[in-house]
């Protein structure tokens, strides 16, 4: 086939694709127009060219889905855990059968190249089987109370309707590990997907619904005003609870209207990952965990490698091995078949991302590698590699968010552990040793949610995700993901023996 043929059959793809996306808001079960009428544009970041144009949720529409969450929710409860089990597990089929659609899909609207947009779909699907099998254990305990008088029954009870708000860097995954946990508890939902990228969301609905989901129990109102159309929803004493994913900025701000109705909350919000590479690492292997901890989702993800702090032995080697590896990476669309690094989200982040390396070389660091935007259509950025970043420069405080490496270099585990702890931030950390005592210590020095010790990815459905200091509050996935969306309650009970 030629060229122009095989871009033909793409082409023809795509828009067979978009043609298959709902544009309405999901509120109840229907797909509706906005009330407003309103609709926006949702663009390829590789082209800049519109892909679709879907309903523009405003406050009335925001209202009309948490109307139907609530009037969905106890009906929601009382379904036994085995059958919302069984819903989620069809979703799973359904996602892995479709998993091309959604590859395609995430592709063409977050930019991603096809072969990491088709692992998101197998790590975003895995918390549908996940949840599917963790929705018959919300296990609650029988006792008796230490003087022998009563009894204590625990139970677990549905947190109640919730609203789940999503980022745009990663479309199926960050929606799936919100939605399974709370179809498993039995919680109904009002979905505010990201308005980059809201097309794998409303994909993702529509699966929900073929699935079995009862109308009412996943609503979905994608908006260009995220604050006027959610925020009457945080101060509704309807709601029992806010899970949000995005940058720590937004989530202060979130928390803030949140304390109003003192409403539960899950926060998974910005990192600032060290990556701790001690002289006795396997230098090839630091390399290849690099190459996935910086240029996974061109570093547009929360648990990206921001700051590669290297033993002052090593790090001349260590930056000539990553950049050797870097320089293999093509920029492209994620579409071609050669492309390895797609194009940042918008114009506003790819400019974010050149202010800080341009930043960091006025402050004396030198570009190994790269350095500047790609010339041409969309919003590529040349991976990049910076040594002789030194302490205060502004890249190593503010997640950069674009395939980017900054290295500063250590002389001592104290000196290690000081530079990693110094940031707000607490997401994950990576550490590469061979010792696995220092890799033990490391672990229990270091003030982050999540570690990978030897290893540049560490996400899984089947572990707690979340971080601490700014990253956020609560965990998701793993056993913890569904006690997010699940409240104790105590029966105190008489002594059966007494009178
Ligand atoms: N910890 C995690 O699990 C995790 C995962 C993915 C992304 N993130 C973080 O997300 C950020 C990138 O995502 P982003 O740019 O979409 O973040 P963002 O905070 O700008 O937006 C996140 C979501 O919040 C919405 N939003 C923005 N302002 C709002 C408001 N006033 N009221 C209600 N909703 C509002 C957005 O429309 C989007 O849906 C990074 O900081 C990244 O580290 C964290
Ligand atoms: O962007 C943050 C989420 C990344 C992940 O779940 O691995």
């Amino acid at each position: 086939m030629t060229v122009t043929a095989q871009a033909a059959v793409t082409a023809d793809r795509e828009s067979r694709l978009l043609a298959s996306v709902p544009t309405g808001l999901l509120i109840n079960g229907e797909w509706r127009d906005a009330a407003s009428g309103k609709t926006f544009d949702v663009e390829d970041p590789a082209t800049g060219k519109v892909l679709l144009s879907i309903a523009d949720a405003g406050a009335e529409d925001g209202a009309a889905a948490l109307d139907a969450a609530v009037a969905a929710q106890e009906s929601w409860a009382k379904v036994p855990p085995r059958e919302r089990g069984e819903i989620l597990r069809r979703a799973f089929e359904l996602v892995t059968e479709r998993a091309e659609d959604f590859a395609l899909l995430m592709t063409m609207e977050m930019g991603k190249p096809l072969a990491e947009a088709r692992g998101e779909v197998t790590y975003g699907a895995e918390f549908l089987r996940w949840f599917s099998e963790e929705a018959v254990r919300a296990f609650g305990r029988y006792s008796v109370a230490p003087d022998g008088k009563s009894r204590l029954l625990v139970t677990k009870k549905p947190v109640g309707p919730c609203l789940l708000i999503t980022p745009w860097n990663f479309p199926l995954a960050m929606a799936t590990r919100k939605i399974a946990p709370a179809v498993a508890a039995g919680c109904t939902m009002v979905l505010k997907s990201a308005n980059l990228t809201p097309l794998t969301s409303q994909l993702f609905a529509a699966v929900m619904q073929e699935a079995g989901l009862p109308a009412g129990v996943l609503n979905v109102i994608p908006t260009s005003t995220a604050g006027a159309t959610t925020g009457p929803l945080i101060k509704d004493a309807r709601l029992r609870k806010l899970s949000f994913t995005g940058s720590t900025e937004v989530g202060r701000r979130l928390l803030s209207d949140a304390s109003e109705t003192v409403l539960r909350t899950s926060m998974e919000l910005g990192g600032n990952a060290p990556f701790v590479v001690f002289d006795d690492a396997d230098l090839d292997a630091a390399v290849a965990g690099a190459m996935l901890a910086k240029l996974r989702n061109m570093g547009e993800a929360c648990t990206a490698a921001n700051r590669f702090i290297v033993h002052e032995s090593v790090a001349t080697e260590f930056a000539e091995k990553f950049a050797a590896k870097m320089k293999e990476m093509t920029t492209a669309r994620g579409t071609e078949p050669e492309s390895k690094v797609g194009p940042l989200i918008d114009a506003k982040s790819r400019d974010k991302v050149h202010e800080l390396v341009s930043d960091a070389v006025a402050s004396g660091a030198k570009a190994v590698l790269g350095g500047a935007p790609v010339d041409g259509p969309g919003y590529f950025y040349q991976p990049t590699i910076l040594a002789g970043v030194t302490e205060g420069t502004r890249i190593l405080s503010e997640e950069i968010f674009g395939p980017v490496a900054p290295i500063i270099t250590f002389s001592s585990e104290d000196d290690a552990v000081r530079l990693a702890n110094n940031t707000e931030y607490g997401l994950v950390a990576y550490v590469f040793t061979k010792d696995l005592n220092r890799g033990i210590r490391m672990g229990e020095r270091l003030e982050t949610g999540m570690l990978g010790l030897n290893a540049g990815v560490i996400s899984n459905a089947a572990a707690p995700f979340g971080g601490v200091k700014q990253s956020g509050l609560g965990r998701e996935g793993g056993l913890e993901g569904i006690e997010e969306y699940l409240y104790t309650q105590y029966i105190g009970i008489a002594d059966p023996y007494a009178g």
